[in-house]
């Protein structure tokens, strides 16, 4: 076979090979978004009235004046995304000015049901991130189900019962995002809970869709389900009541049962028919 070069256009080999760039570095996407949650800058733009020029953001989060152009890339980064907004400088030899845009406005908000920063931080988190880089090995290991548990030797679950930390960043990360996704439920087709008496959310965490659901139905009895060191931590609330169990091995009886999981968790859809049937 005759070598690439010589059958494609210099022009097709630079597209090629802008293409492999884009996917070998995709990941500083996602570390620029880490790094600006992890230096503040959404709530430093927004605490400062939503407009901020580099110097005044380098000062306010305490770069030393040696990284303000290593922070202007950072942002040169994330506004070209749309993480960001950037407004032209007014006049020459003025700095540019960035603003929030509606991604990073979700990163902010005061009321916690639209405050993604929680599920954000853990979808960024080293625990997270770290299965991916021995995808190649999970998959040429016939034996393992899990890309976490190949990683960590525990799966999620288990890893939360075993370290408080990583159980408490877990939990709030479920909260902020039933709270995002249940207002938006609720909004758009909140009719499916009408004539429901009582509900149970299995593996309802800290309660996040249960206390959304039953603010906007206060008639309904919601229950939720989720396991022993997760229900230990839940707050306690007078509209929602929190058991511990395993769903697998018991649920208890209600007119609706809510199950909320994540593609990536689920090592089987068979676990899932499981607990339906
Ligand atoms: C994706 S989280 C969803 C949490 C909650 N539904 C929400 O949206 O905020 C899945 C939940 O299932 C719980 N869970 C996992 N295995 C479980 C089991 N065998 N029995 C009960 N709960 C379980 C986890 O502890 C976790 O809180």
């Amino acid at each position: 076979m005759p070598p690439i070069q010589d059958k494609h256009s210099s022009q097709e080999l630079l597209q090629a090979q802008v293409n492999l760039w884009h996917h070998a570095l995709g990941f500083v996407k996602s570390m620029a978004l880490k790094c600006a949650m992890e230096l503040q800058i959404p709530n430093t733009i927004q605490h400062h009235g939503g407009l901020m020029t580099p110097s005044e953001l380098a000062t306010k989060i305490g770069l030393h004046p040696s990284k303000l152009p290593r922070l202007r890339r950072l942002m040169r980064v994330l506004t070209i995304s749309g993480i960001f907004a950037v407004h032209e400088a007014a006049s020459p030899g003025k700095e540019v000015v960035y603003g929030l845009t509606p991604t990073t406005r979700l990163l902010v908000g005061d009321e916690v049901k639209s405050n993604l920063f929680p599920i954000l931080s853990l979808m960024l988190d080293s625990t997270v991130i770290a299965p991916f880089l021995g995808m190649h090995s999970w998959f040429l290991d016939e034996h393992s189900t899990s890309l976490f548990k190949k990683a960590h030797s525990l799966n999620f679950w288990e890893m939360a019962e075993q370290d408080d930390t990583y159980n408490q960043i877990l939990n709030n990360a479920m909260v902020s995002d039933s709270n995002f996704l249940t207002d938006i439920i609720l909004r758009e087709c909140g009719d499916v809970f009408l004539g429901i008496n009582s509900l149970i959310d299995v593996g309802g965490g800290h309660g996040g869709a249960a206390r959304a659901i039953v603010n906007a139905f206060p008639q309904m009895k919601c229950t939720v389900l989720d396991l022993p060191h997760v229900i230990a931590e839940a707050p306690s609330d007078v509209h929602v009541s929190f058991i511990s169990g395993d769903m697998f091995k018991y649920i208890p009886p209600a007119n609706a049962l809510f199950l909320k999981v994540n593609s990536l968790e689920v090592s089987s859809s068979l676990a899932i028919q499981h607990i339906i049937i």
